[in-house]
């Protein structure tokens, strides 16, 4: 039986009682949830959110709180000169009393931010430039250029930085010729904002300084940053030249690059589309070591951090408000919602605060390892730096990440060891070329909660995720170094002490430009040696399934090694079941959960609901979703392997109006959905990516498993008949969607779909990105005109607006429907010392 989500919410503290009990890391006094929206109102507020005056009073204090004034209040009107909490109130009253935040950034709704953003602030840009130039850290890129040249001392190379984006090598040679420079070679790759220059001498060198200074492109100066000296760069080389001889398609000249070079796998770029809380904030774009990438909220006490994100996800919502009335058509009046936003402070719906992680340190289940070289030139497994685009390519050891287990860094430090003996080069994301480029670690934990302290403790199964480039290498050769690595990886695990566990060694090959590999990307099971030691399972034949176990809500979650699973396991269980409270759920009830990974959030709930309808891309996490139904003894759910945007149309239509020609609108769904189950007619299915969700293909590569679809299929057979027997799509009194998208937010027809089906009334949108929740709410919140705009043809446009000019534009289009109402909104906290939260807004109509 999965635990009541209520008594888990019960137990939920928010961001007032987690300061509290963290009284001990907070020297300051905590800070409230929300400010009540009137003196009346906080009669309503709760009673833990209620402002402590005195304690907030610097007044009463040596020194201010750390975070005193440094967001712009929401309640202050100018008129008047204050807000309802006077002159006591802990934010800041207007520019003037803003102060800078603790990592030096202002509030980013603020007039400074916003000119420190354009550098239309000379003297704070010309600060943070100078900064940028002490942590510029970009490696000899261009040691053995793409035609063989030797490129000669580091001491004699530069990076130039702020260089147009589209330029491509030729670009900037063209420029510094333009300029009378004199150089030696000139590299530069086009999407990147960073070029490399070396020199013959060091006077060429010095004189083309003193010629590119001042110079700048749009408002951006150009900068000169040197190139790190590496003192490894020889060893390395020489140790790969030996070991490459023999590999066919690596030439010298990329031996020597991928010596010169540190890899940047995991840039910003890649990490903007994970939604586990992994991207590299852009702020910390150019960090001095791992910890600062990955965690730049660590040297918070835990209960600021809370504070912080709360504050930044109401800045974030106010964009709702402001948005929908912009966008609200001339002639309709503004929503209720947003009339009374002006007494929550501009805030579209009441914000309950933030739930905190019941897990602080340790607590990703899963880390993903690029591997590069670090700043001194050493093949490193860890976090990359900063963002490659900007020429930010080194890797440091995960060394004080507090949310990295220790399970996780030994396995990237055994990693780490292995490649010092170097047969096949680290992937050289510069020219596309190499082999080893990334580890995954994944770990799974037993059932029962343990302490943070002790929470490593219930790391039961490890998962080990290798991402490599194996074209035109020899398959023998690259089998051996497979073996070679899953020897290294047991020996290491049977070597600590309690030995550590290994389950399942996976290698993925992946030759994509980025460490993002899609779902499909081949993947191949490595056997893991036994050592006398090992914790390794017996297993029938020695064959073990790729795939390890976690627990939420007293289920126990299969997972296979590409399916999406929240990182932070105990927190996502607040999540879900905060979800679940909010959806109003009963017997009568049917929930769809939309992109749905293994079926977390509709298994958690299926005992509350009639019947639980999963959509989901990815084919493994489906395959997922049917086995952990099956392994928990959940016979109510049916799984769809779709995009949502081709599907949802229908199923809306099939299962809010069974009356309406039923058998013409489910047969495009059935048949489709027979085509993912059996693998069955592969090449004749096509998917219909603009279409209005109405039609239903799969990607066929992605849900090819035959003997995995029988085994949904027969689930799906016991589970779609209705409680008559009769009809094969019961009817529900009440149809509630959770949508859980990726970071990018809902497809567009996904939200059309879901604000023209009136009979939907509730939506729970939950989100790792609060800003594409804003922009989909827009769509979802706008009131409709009298008369609807058709979509301009010319898009040129689009690309340069932002994600709420974008939602605004596209609301104009929607057909005339009646739209939702934000009713309250809270975040939880998945991702303790990073910026990232989980938001969860409750959607009514
Ligand atoms: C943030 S995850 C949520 C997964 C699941 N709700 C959970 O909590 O474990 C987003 C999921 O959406 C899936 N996805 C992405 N785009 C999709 C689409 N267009 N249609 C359906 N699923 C999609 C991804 O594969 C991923 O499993």
């Amino acid at each position: 039986m999965a635990a009541s989500p209520n008594n888990q919410l019960s137990e939920t503290k928010t961001l007032d009682s987690a300061a509290q009990t963290n009284g001990q890391d907070s020297p300051q006094p905590s800070c409230e949830s929300i400010p009540p929206s009137d003196p009346q109102s906080t009669a309503d507020t709760n009673p833990g959110e209620k402002r402590k005056r005195d304690d907030d009073d610097p007044t009463q204090n040596s020194s201010p709180h750390p975070l005193w004034k440094t967001t712009l209040c929401s309640y202050f009107r100018r008129q008047d000169g204050s807000c309802t909490h006077g002159s006591t109130c802990k934010y800041a009253h207007g520019e003037e009393e803003l102060r800078p935040r603790l990592d030096n950034s202002w509030d980013p709704t603020s007039e400074r931010a916003k000119k420190a953003m354009k550098g239309e602030n000379g003297e704070k840009v010309a600060e943070k430039e100078e900064e940028e130039q002490e942590v510029m850290m970009t490696e000899m890129v261009m040691d053995g250029g793409e035609d063989g040249e030797e490129c000669g001392d580091p001491q004699l190379s530069k990076c130039l930085v702020h260089l147009p984006r589209k330029w491509h090598g030729d670009n900037l040679r063209k420029f510094l010729s333009e300029q009378g420079i004199t150089f030696k070679s000139a590299k530069k790759k086009k999407g990147m904002v960073v070029g490399f220059v070396s020199f013959e001498n060091a006077e060429q060198l010095k004189s083309a300084v003193e010629e590119l200074e001042g110079k700048s492109f749009g408002n951006k100066n150009l900068k000169v940053a040197n190139v790190i000296p590496r003192p490894f760069e020889r060893k390395v080389k020489s140790a790969m030249a030996a070991t490459l001889s023999s590999q066919q398609t690596i030439d010298d000249a990329s031996i020597k690059e991928n010596a010169g070079v540190s890899i940047a796998s995991n840039e910003v770029q890649d990490g903007a589309t994970n939604c586990d809380g992994s991207a590299l904030d852009d702020s910390t774009s150019k960090a001095k070591c791992a910890r600062d990438a990955v965690t730049p909220l660590a040297h918070m006490p835990y209960g600021d951090q809370l504070e912080h994100k709360k504050n930044s996800v109401m800045q974030m919502l106010k964009k709702l408000t402001r948005n929908a009335r912009k966008a609200c058509p001339n002639g309709v009046s503004l929503p209720q919602w947003v009339l009374q936003s002006r007494e929550r402070g501009g805030l579209p719906c009441e914000v309950e605060g933030i739930i905190e992680s019941p897990v602080v340190n340790g607590y990703r289940n899963k880390c993903e390892f690029s591997v590069g070289y670090s700043q001194q030139g050493k093949p490193t497994v860890g976090f990359m730096l900063g963002n490659f685009r900007e020429g930010v390519t080194a890797v440091e050891e995960p060394v004080d990440c507090p949310n990295v287990s220790k399970i996780a860094c030994r396995y990237a430090s055994i990693f780490q060891e292995f490649l010092q003996h170097l047969s096949f080069p680290i992937w050289n994301r510069f020219k596309n070329t190499g082999f080893w480029r990334q580890l995954t670690v994944r770990e799974g934990r037993s059932a029962g909660k343990v302490a943070d302290e002790n929470f490593e403790a219930n790391i039961s199964e490890v998962m080990l995720i290798v991402q490599v480039c194996s074209v035109g290498l020899d398959e023998a050769q690259v089998t051996n170094e497979f073996e070679r690595l899953a020897q290294a990886f047991a020996a290491g695990a049977a070597a600590n002490s309690p030995p550590l566990p290994l389950n399942v060694f996976v290698v993925q090959d992946h030759q994509g430009i980025s460490n993002v590999a899609p779902t499909d990307a081949p993947l191949r099971s490595i056997p893991i040696p036994k050592t006398e030691s090992s914790l390794q399972p017996e297993t029938a034949n020695n064959i073990i399934e790729a795939r390890i176990h976690d627990c939420i809500s007293n289920l126990r979650f299969s997972i296979s090694p590409t399916a999406f699973f929240q990182v932070n396991t105990l927190a996502a269980e607040k999540l879900y079941s905060l979800a679940g409270e909010w959806a109003g759920l009963g017997p009568d009830t049917l929930l769809f959960d939309i992109c749905c990974g293994t079926g977390t959030i509709g298994l958690t709930l299926a005992h509350r609901v009639g019947m639980v309808i999963g959509i989901e891309m990815n084919a493994s996490a489906v395959q997922d979703a049917y086995k952990n139904a099956e392994i928990n003894g959940i016979k109510n759910c049916r799984f769809i392997c779709s995009k949502a945007e081709d599907v949802i149309g229908s199923l809306l239509k099939e299962y809010l109006n069974v009356s309406e020609k039923q058998g013409q609108l489910s047969s495009a769904l059935e048949s489709s959905e027979k085509r993912i189950l059996t693998g069955e007619e592969k090449d004749t299915c096509t998917t219909n990516a603009h279409n209005d969700g109405e039609s239903s293909c799969q990607e066929p590569e992605k849900c090819s498993s035959e003997n995995d679809g029988k085994e949904i299929q027969n689930q799906l057979q016991e589970s779609s008949t209705s409680k008559d027997g009769n009809s094969s799509v019961p009817q529900f009194k009440n149809v509630v969607a959770i949508v859980d998208p990726p970071r990018m937010g809902l497809h567009p027809t996904v939200i059309k779909v879901l604000r023209t089906h009136a009979p939907l009334r509730r939506l729970v949108y939950i989100s790792c990105n609060p800003e594409s929740l804003v922009a989909n709410a827009i769509e979802l919140c706008t009131p409709s005109p009298e008369k609807v705009e058709k979509g301009k043809k010319d898009n040129r446009g689009w690309r340069n607006m932002s994600s709420a000019g974008l939602a605004r534009h596209r609301a104009k289009s929607m057909p005339i429907s009646e739209p939702f109402q934000p009713v309250k909104a809270m975040a939880v906290d998945l991702f303790p010392h990073t910026p990232h939260c989980e938001m969860v807004m409750l959607l009514e109509r």
